[in-house]
């Protein structure tokens, strides 16, 4: 029996190591091998200062779970800044720097780790020592049923919504104000130190670490179990953590396989398995947004906002030109723009360009393809960073600024192939757009999710009945519940318009909004474009349509080579021979 006990303790143990890697990987999209070694740092730290400073269980637990969050913070710093692939590459050597160092230095055992002094004891809990398996069972949960809970809320809730942006699309992320960069180091660092605490209970539950417990392979092991169980559900990290865990004992004392026998044969099983399920189940054992609880599965496809096809019909925004709301007239530009340049090696994408945005105007950016109209949106948002010029929102420069910045200073866009987070559902890639904004720094706060459950539940509420007011705009409410990457490409278009209008931005810049979209759309998207103009927004888009151009711009720059070379009304500017021949090849 106790054998079997034993064996559902260190399910418990390995499940702190899964669903925390979970949360990184299946959530934020960061690929890490090192888990194991983070363990190895709180483990260690533990035992030395059991060892040579006295500490008892507690205060053991605290300094190596905090150990590893912090050199998980201080690893992340620089690390984070990488692109995906490098990440995986620096894990790995952290993973052989930590354990060359804990089999190095003498003072932590070498090759043979250290022992510990004395059994656990959870003190002032009542129990005495833990000496034997079942002893450990119901301390094994406590620890780990606050991890589920504690990764569980982070991952539900709208900050886990900003780490599965920057899953999906990071580039998109920041252009709805969310500063990335901060999300991934708070998420590397709290996974660390899950990953610590996981290591100090193996250390005091097994009373001895060594190198091996900790190794690359064990890290491995934690990863194949992730993915295995799946990426994005906690309750798939502890099945994935079983089913893997139990494979040798089930082998050696049910099949009554020889030890040895076992030990190899699980690898191969191990292995097959992990082959048949890439191929016919790639997204794990029990994927994102699937419940063992059939009700609950239901309830995240469809939202409780979503009600009735009746509710949930456009609102009628007025399908004719004439304004409800007269833009306001003589308020001057809200954007200046001078000397902007940018080139790329030999190829000069932007040259000396000038422009004014005037406020709750559209202008239309049009010319030949390869004029540079794109860089300029990228020049404006900061996803690119000029060589020279200025870019003034409101009389505030942006050169420099990043585009989460740029776009918590109020100027927006969309992108030419549209970059929805195709497996969130229409509705989360509009609240994604609310708070980053709105929040200021860059986000949602983690605090109010433990220390003010009602007040993030509140704002959470708030949200997703503002993003639904967005879908209800473009007259997609009824599909709110349905994954982006399922809607047709006019019906994105409009989800990336309503997206654009929760970011609340004063400025909206829009990429070939109409581009590749049925005609029934485009219709729809120039309602909307004059909806935002007329309720005070100040509107650029880039556009081939000339039709689009002539029907929403009232002023046109003629972009080429880089520069603007002619403003005016679109008639005007067709009615050039140079400026026809230059964009139509032809006079
Ligand atoms: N990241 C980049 N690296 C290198 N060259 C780039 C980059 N982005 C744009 N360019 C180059 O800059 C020039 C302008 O490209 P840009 O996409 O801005 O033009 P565009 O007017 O938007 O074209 P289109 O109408 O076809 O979208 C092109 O020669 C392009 O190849």
């Amino acid at each position: 029996m106790d054998y079997w006990i034993d064996i559902f303790n260190v399910v418990l143990i390995f499940s702190i190591f899964t669903i925390s890697l979970n949360l990184l990987i299946g959530y934020a999209g960061q690929v890490s091998v090192a888990h194991a070694a983070f363990g190895a740092i709180g483990g260690y730290a533990a035992a030395y200062l059991q060892a040579n400073a006295g500490f008892s269980f507690w205060p053991g637990l605290a300094a190596g779970t905090f150990g590893a969050g912090l050199i998980g913070l201080l690893m992340s710093l620089p690390a984070l800044r990488l692109r995906p692939e490098y990440l995986v590459l620096l894990t790995i050597a952290v993973s052989a720097i930590v354990l060359a160092i804990v089999g190095a230095v003498a003072e932590l055992g070498g090759a043979y780790g250290i022992t510990a002094s004395r059994p656990a004891d959870l003190w002032p809990i009542p129990g005495g020592p833990l000496l034997f398996p079942i002893q450990w069972t119901l301390p094994l949960i406590g620890f780990a049923a606050p991890t589920f809970f504690v990764c569980w809320r982070m991952g539900q809730s709208a900050w886990g919504r900003v780490l599965r942006g920057i899953r999906d699309d990071e580039v998109a992320t920041r252009a709805l104000g969310h500063n990335v960069y901060i999300f991934k180091v708070i998420v590397f660092s709290v996974t660390s130190a899950f990953a610590g605490l996981a290591g100090v209970l193996l250390f005091f539950y097994n009373q001895i670490v060594s190198p091996s417990v900790y190794g690359l392979d064990v890290s491995l092991k934690i990863f194949a179990m992730t993915i295995f169980g799946g990426l994005g559900n906690f309750v798939g990290s502890i099945l994935g953590t079983a089913v893997v865990q139990l494979l040798q004992p089930i082998l050696e004392n049910v099949v009554k396989l020889e030890p040895g026998n076992a030990f190899l044969i699980q690898l191969v099983i191990y292995g097959i398995g992990l082959a048949i399920l890439v191929r016919v189940r790639p997204q794990g054992l029990l994927p994102e947004g699937v419940s063992l609880l059939p009700a609950r599965a239901a309830e995240r496809v469809a939202p409780p906002s979503v009600r009735s096809a009746a509710a949930t019909k456009a609102v009628n925004i007025g399908t004719s030109r004439p304004s409800q709301l007269q833009p306001p007239t003589g308020a001057g530009p809200i954007l200046e723009v001078r000397g902007l340049s940018k080139q790329f090696g030999g190829i000069v994408a932007c040259r000396d360009l000038s422009l004014d945005l005037e406020t709750g105007k559209i202008a239309a950016l049009v010319g030949p393809n390869g004029a540079g109209k794109t860089t300029v949106f990228n020049l404006l948002t900061g996803a690119f960073g000029a060589d020279s010029g200025s870019i003034k929102l409101n009389g505030e420069e942006l050169c420099g600024l990043g585009p989460d910045a740029v776009a918590r200073k109020g100027m927006a866009r969309t992108f030419q192939d549209v970059r929805l987070f195709a497996r969130m559902s229409a509705l989360e890639n509009v609240m994604l757009a609310m708070r980053g904004i709105e929040g200021g720094s860059g986000g949602e706060k983690l605090s109010d999710l433990f220390l003010h459950p009602r007040r993030a539940a509140r704002a959470e509420r708030s949200e997703r009945d503002g993003a639904m007011e967005h879908l209800r705009l473009v007259g997609l409410a009824d599909v709110a519940g349905t994954a982006a990457g399922a809607l047709s490409y006019g019906q994105q278009k409009l989800v990336s318009f309503a997206r654009l209008m929760a970011t609340d931005a004063d400025v909206l810049l829009l990429d070939e909004p109409a581009s590749g979209v049925d005609a029934r759309w485009v219709d729809k998207l120039l309602e909307l474009v004059v909806y935002a103009r007329d309720r005070g927004k100040t509107i650029c888009i880039v556009e081939h349509s000339l039709h689009v151009v002539e029907q929403l711009a009232d002023t046109v720059f003629f972009m080429e080579l880089g520069h603007i070379t002619a403003k005016g009304t679109i008639r005007e500017l067709t009615s050039d021979p140079r400026l026809a021949e230059v964009y139509f090849g032809t006079v």
